[in-house]
């Protein structure tokens, strides 16, 4: 495991508790100490016990030795560097697994094609996960559901079968766009939900933004090529909802703290721990720009960040322009519809089927 924040080393401890052999790489010394010879990590999970053989180091080559699956869980603007960093002490035919949920900022680019781009490796030997992850709920035992995705299934399973134990478990897909853009997408919505909250907006207001965000998120991915029903299941609207209703998250504590009028480089003074919905604005609408994707809510929170749009003017209806007819302001059943509908109809559609036809995310 390279990376000893908060979701490093809840996942590690996942590992561990379901029976693998686990290292984890922490960047400063004291803190693999404390792992190592502790078995507490009070930095990022203050009051967690970790599994009795979990070890941890500093050095990046011995914790690679020998790995069969690396999983990475570093602030997404670092990970190119890491990989590199890494790349000499890699095991050739190791799986590499992507636990981060960010874009570089630079490029634009999702963790797996950073990994890609990086390490002579083929695609099939990627995974990602994502999905309703809070860590210290994890670190905490609280049981929860995750999506493994790589585009080989045999990779996914592989990597399914170790991360999982009696409260965690794994699910399989080969969409690793829809996986991946799930969980950057799901932050930029919860920062809007916290920036709403701040304002001291209610339920109704939050209600509009998760399921119009929703829509956006669907649309965005899709247009990149993701499967729609990816985005309904656990890595899009399970962590939507998990992301956007607690103030263990990051993203939708860093929405609060604008809503409460603080300006972003006193929010991120603040923040102590990764907040990746920060540096995926630009980058993403970005992409949805060059794909004719509009994403209102996200535009939004772009310039409530740039300070030129007051938290409070948010607008409830969440549309880009006043044109009723328009196929962004239709919802439900309007005809035309967009990608989030058509999903949520073919999901209908197969469970009326009995569940003759697999649901995306398998078991
Ligand atoms: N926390 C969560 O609930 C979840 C997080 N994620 C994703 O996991 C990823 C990691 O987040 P998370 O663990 O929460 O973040 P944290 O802020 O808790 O931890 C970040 C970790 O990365 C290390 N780090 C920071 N900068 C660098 C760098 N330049 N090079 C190497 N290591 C560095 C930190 O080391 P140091 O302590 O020395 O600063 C720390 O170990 C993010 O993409 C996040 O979206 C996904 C699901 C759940
Ligand atoms: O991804 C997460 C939950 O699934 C964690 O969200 P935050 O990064 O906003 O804390």
């Amino acid at each position: 495991m390279l990376g000893a924040g908060s979701w490093g080393t809840t996942f590690a401890k996942i590992l561990a508790d379901g029976g693998a052999d686990v290292v984890v790489w922490a960047r400063r010394p004291e803190l693999a100490r404390e792992i190592q010879e502790a078995k507490r990590n009070s930095d990022y999970l203050p009051g967690v016990n970790l599994p009795v053989g979990l070890r941890a180091t500093s050095r990046l080559d011995l914790a690679l030795d020998g790995a069969e699956q690396v999983y990475l869980s570093v602030p997404s603007q670092s990970l190119r560097e890491n990989l590199k960093n890494a790349e000499a002490h890699l095991n050739r035919n190791a799986v590499i697994v992507s636990l981060m949920k960010g874009v570089e900022k630079a490029s634009g680019r999702r963790m797996s094609q950073v990994i890609a781009e990086t390490l002579p490796i083929d695609t099939d030997r990627i995974a990602v996960i994502s999905g309703p992850n809070l860590a210290l709920e994890i670190a905490k035992q609280q049981p929860t559901a995750a999506v493994v995705a790589s585009t080989s299934l045999e990779t996914a399973q592989a990597v399914a079968t170790v991360a999982r134990n009696g409260y965690f478990r794994s699910f399989v897909n080969t969409d690793v766009i829809g996986t991946e853009f799930g969980g950057v997408l799901k932050n930029l919505i919860a920062v809007a939900i916290g920036i709403v909250d701040g304002v001291g907006y209610g339920e109704n207001t939050k209600a509009s933004i998760i399921t119009r965000g929703l829509v956006e998120m669907t649309d965005f991915a899709v247009a990149y090529g993701a499967q729609p029903e990816t985005l309904a299941g656990l890595a899009g609207l399970g962590d939507l909802i998990a992301t956007s209703q607690s103030p263990l998250s990051r993203n939708n504590t860093a929405g609060r703290l604008l809503g409460q009028g603080y300006r972003l480089p006193d929010v991120v003074d603040q923040m102590q721990q990764t907040t990746e919905g920060l540096a995926s604005v630009g980058p993403v609408l970005e992409l949805a720009k060059a794909k004719g994707v509009e994403m209102p809510i996200v535009e939004q929170v772009r310039q409530v960040l740039a300070g030129t749009l007051d938290p409070k003017d948010i607008a409830p209806h969440l549309t880009t322009d006043d044109e009723p007819q328009g196929e962004r302001n239709t919802d439900g059943q309007a005809q035309g519809g967009s990608a989030v509908r058509r999903a949520f109809k073919r999901a209908f559609d197969q469970l009326r089927d009995g569940g003759r036809r697999a649901p995306r995310d398998r078991p």
